[in-house]
């Protein structure tokens, strides 16, 4: 069971932040994160981002994908309007950074995501978004605007005991580099972006 492990207030360039560790125990070094903004109402809906790591996008800015931008925005709005961003260490849709970076390099030679995935003996995705809704009954959230174009992560709210009030479309603008996964996201796993932007 995921329990508390530390917490404490962190001043960002967005404003300040509550973050919580969350794990079994308290000798694991990649917990997950809940980032709770200052003055969040826990009697309304809450904003509410899952965000799955990515190294290579969030610290090393690659265009590849947009994950470093999705990830300031939501901070940015969680300040503007309160709300909680719960970051889940699942690298890479939860096969890791090492089977990532050999994704990528199947990608070099013509495949797209899903298809280096499976070319690797790996699952599509990989993620487990359960943990999330445990740290969110946690956290005392009963009801979310969700920020997502995920329809996968609004079915795993719909299908536990906290209510789905709305979602927040989270669309950053295409690059060169990130339009093949951005098209395969939209096709395969039918996220809800608009075309104009991909
Ligand atoms: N396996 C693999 N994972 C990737 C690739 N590109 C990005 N990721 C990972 O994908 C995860 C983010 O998932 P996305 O599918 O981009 O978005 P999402 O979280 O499902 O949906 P949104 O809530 O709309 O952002 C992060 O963990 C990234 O590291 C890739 O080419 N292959
Ligand atoms: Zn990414």
């Amino acid at each position: 069971m995921l329990k508390v492990q530390a917490e404490a207030n962190v001043p960002t360039e967005f404003g300040e932040f509550r973050m919580i560790a969350f794990s079994e125990d308290d000798n694991n070094w990649m917990p997950h994160m809940a980032l709770i903004a200052k003055g969040t109402d826990f009697n309304k809906p809450v904003n509410v981002r899952i965000h799955s790591e990515c190294i290579t996008g969030e610290v090393f800015h690659s265009q590849k994908c947009e994950c470093g931008q999705q990830l300031n925005s939501a901070m940015h709005y969680m300040q503007e309007n309160g709300g909680v961003i719960i970051y889940l260490r699942q690298e890479g849709r939860n096969i890791g950074i090492i089977n990532k970076l050999k994704a990528y390099a199947l990608q070099e030679k013509g495949l797209d995501t899903v298809q280096a995935n499976l070319k690797l003996g790996l699952p599509a995705d990989d993620r487990d978004f359960g943990v999330a809704i445990e740290i969110l009954k946690d956290l005392g959230v009963k009801s979310v605007n969700l920020m997502t174009n995920n329809p996968e992560k609004i079915k795993i709210i719909e299908n536990s005991d906290i209510t789905f009030n709305s979602r927040i479309p989270l669309q950053i603008k295409a690059n060169e580099a990130s339009l093949s996964y951005l098209k395969t996201k939209k096709e395969f796993f039918g996220h809800l972006l608009d075309d104009e932007n991909n």
